[in-house]
């Protein structure tokens, strides 16, 4: 985040000077936005920055117990540098939080420079592989940097101390979030990817019940209900790729266009990726804890590589931003789509669908039998009317209270429910768009379209209640769903595997002896059992001074 930080916020003189060095590890940097006080509202972070015209220096302090940067990653122990976030001081005036680049520690002996006081903030959630990563709190004491260390890509301090804002939109300064979230949702992708082939190849091999006369028993994965639960995870994975795929086209595309001053698509890259980090990572989190039950009492043990991957994933859903807060700021812009409806003002990007609210908010579903599902305008209708008419009961009762701000507020419970629906239908058209096209390889194309269907039906069934209250579909609809979805299952199960094994994933990428492609979980789980350090003594440590004495007591009172 150092890099794009000052790749996007960066003067080209100021990129020519720092970029070399941290691609060459001549300094190590980190993101130090958040504050033990403020993470979300970044409005909000406390340490300041104030130019002192007599030295052309800038001054950074941390005025409060709470203005601390707490979090940033790399900061604990590797980093020498920092983009500092930070409200800029000048003329006596607060412009508000701008980027500046400090340097923390020595380059000789890598102790922190005066009045910098910083350090680890300690383990965290698991005993897993993010404790190797040095979260770290930070504090200045009036600590002194050139006034060329300030990010003056959207804004300069002049020699004299004159504040002036560039032509180019302030939130510019929330770029490398944009950034590292379209990154997070090809991430979701991978993460949950890893947990369903873990699920599904174990689940392959792994057999209870089923046989009443001595033959074979039932693999797990025929289970009706584990297919239920397992299959949508698996399209679930697919379609995030698809739609990471698409976002990372997206965000190139904004980039090459902000390169030529056109923020036309600013709003739309902050609403995609946002909605997309927060419904992805969420599904993701989920979805892991929902693999580990899959796989039983062996999902629970670290060699299965679920618990670890769970460890390391959850923060997904707060950190770059929590959940709820962007899912609320995708819930803002479509409320500024609804109210410019009546304007007459076409609504663009993944937002265009809103554009037919005369014929969404009217239109019925014509779905008829449960094959009927299977053609993808009627899922893709069905999913614009949902996400329109959700959006467009909550503009109106906004509407009705004394004020939009407090009408936003008493609503958005609501709010977030339609912002999940607006992304879920992108995540459905994405797929949609993804099976139309040419894809190589023979019957191919067959799967991939089953498990789009998976995708968006199973979504349809879990979210039933939004389809039927917005009276986007009947009950009768919505029960042939589910009854296509059931037969779907069925076409999927042949391919789980096979459909898992594309993803190309090592055994030693995997970690996971319930995961193996060979199959031959029982033979590693038994052997995995013996590296445990507790086998390392066939008597256990402790056992002379506790186990012993307390054995022995008990016999001599059974003998009274
Ligand atoms: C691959 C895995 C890598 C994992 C690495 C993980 C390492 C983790 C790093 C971190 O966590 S770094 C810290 C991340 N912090 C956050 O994400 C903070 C979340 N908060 C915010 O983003 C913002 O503060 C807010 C919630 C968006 C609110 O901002 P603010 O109060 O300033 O603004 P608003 O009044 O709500 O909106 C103003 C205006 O700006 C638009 N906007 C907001 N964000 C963006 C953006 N990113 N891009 C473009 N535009 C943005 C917003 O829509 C408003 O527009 P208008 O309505 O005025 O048109
Ligand atoms: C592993 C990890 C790595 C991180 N790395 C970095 C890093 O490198 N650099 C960096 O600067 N930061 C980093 N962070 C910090 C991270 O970005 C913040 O923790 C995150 O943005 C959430 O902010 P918060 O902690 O202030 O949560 P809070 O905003 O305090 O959230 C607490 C609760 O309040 C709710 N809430 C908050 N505001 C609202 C609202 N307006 N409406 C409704 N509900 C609301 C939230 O939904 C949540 O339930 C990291 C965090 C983690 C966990």
């Amino acid at each position: 985040m150092f890099v794009p930080a000052i790749k996007g916020q960066g003067t080209e003189e100021q990129q020519k000077k720092w970029l070399p060095l941290a691609y060459k590890f001549q300094i190590i940097g980190c993101y130090a936005q958040t504050e033990l006080g403020h993470g979300s509202n970044v409005q909000g972070l406390e340490t300041t920055a104030t130019f002192d015209p007599m030295t052309d220096e800038f001054v950074i302090h941390s005025p409060t117990l709470t203005s601390s940067k707490w979090w940033p990653g790399g900061l604990g122990k590797a980093s020498t540098h920092a983009v500092v976030y930070a409200r800029l001081i000048t003329e006596g005036k607060d412009y508000g939080i701008h980027g500046f680049i400090v340097q923390l520690r020595s380059l000789e002996d890598h102790s922190p420079l005066p009045g910098v006081t910083l350090g680890d903030i300690g383990g965290k959630f698991g005993s897993g592989a993010y404790n190797s990563m040095d979260n770290g709190v930070l504090r200045f004491d009036h600590v002194r940097i050139p006034r060329d260390q300030m990010l003056m890509r959207l804004s300069q301090v002049t020699r004299e101390g004159k504040y002036v804002q560039s032509d180019v939109p302030k939130q510019l300064l929330y770029g490398t979030m944009v950034y590292v979230r379209q990154s997070i949702v090809a991430d979701a992708s991978k993460a949950l990817s890893r947990a369903v082939c873990i699920a599904v190849r174990y689940s392959a091999i792994r057999k209870q019940f089923g046989s009443q006369d001595g033959g074979p028993e039932t693999q797990v994965l025929n289970y009706r209900t584990q297919q239920s639960r397992l299959f949508p995870l698996l399209a679930s994975a697919y379609a995030f790729r698809f739609v990471g795929d698409w976002l990372n086209w997206l965000y190139t595309d904004v980039t090459q266009k902000l390169e030529v001053k056109d923020y036309s698509t600013l709003q739309e890259a902050h609403a995609c990726t946002a909605g997309l980090k927060a419904v992805t990572t969420s599904a993701t989190a989920d979805a892991i804890e929902e693999c580990r039950k899959l796989c039983g009492g062996h999902g629970y043990l670290n060699s299965s590589g679920l618990p670890e991957l769970f460890a390391v994933y959850v923060p997904a859903c707060t950190y770059e931003g929590d959940n709820v807060v962007l899912l609320l700021q995708v819930a803002r812009i479509l409320m500024k789509t609804v109210s410019q409806l009546t304007s007459g003002k076409q609504p663009v990007g993944t937002m265009a669908y809103m554009g037919k609210v005369q014929h969404l908010m009217q239109s019925k579903c014509a779905v008829k039998t449960a094959e009927d599902w299977l053609n993808p305008a009627f899922i893709q209708e069905a999913f614009e009317a949902r996400a329109l008419r959700m959006a467009v009961n909550c503009a109106q009762n906004i509407g009705q209270a004394s004020n939009q701000e407090e009408g936003f507020y008493e609503r958005s419970p609501d709010l977030l429910e339609a912002a999940v629906a607006h992304i879920q239908l992108i995540i459905v058209t994405k797929f949609i768009e993804k099976v139309h096209q040419d894809i190589p390889g023979h019957g191919v194309k067959e799967q991939l379209q089953n498990l789009c269907n998976v995708y968006a039906l199973y979504t349809l069934h879990k979210h039933l209640g939004d389809f039927l209250a917005t009276g986007s579909l009947t009950p009768k609809q919505g029960a042939l769903a589910n009854e296509q979805l059931g037969k779907l299952y069925a076409q999927v199960r042949p391919n789980a595997v096979a459909l898992v094994d594309a993803f190309n994933y090592t055994d030693h990428y995997l970690g996971s002896v319930l995961g193996r492609y060979d199959g031959n979980v029982y033979p590693a789980l038994y052997e995995e059992a013996w590296k445990d350090p507790l086998n390392e003594t066939v008597v256990p440590e402790g056992y002379h001074e506790y186990l012993r004495p307390l054995l022995k007591q008990q016999l001599k009172l059974s003998r009274l």
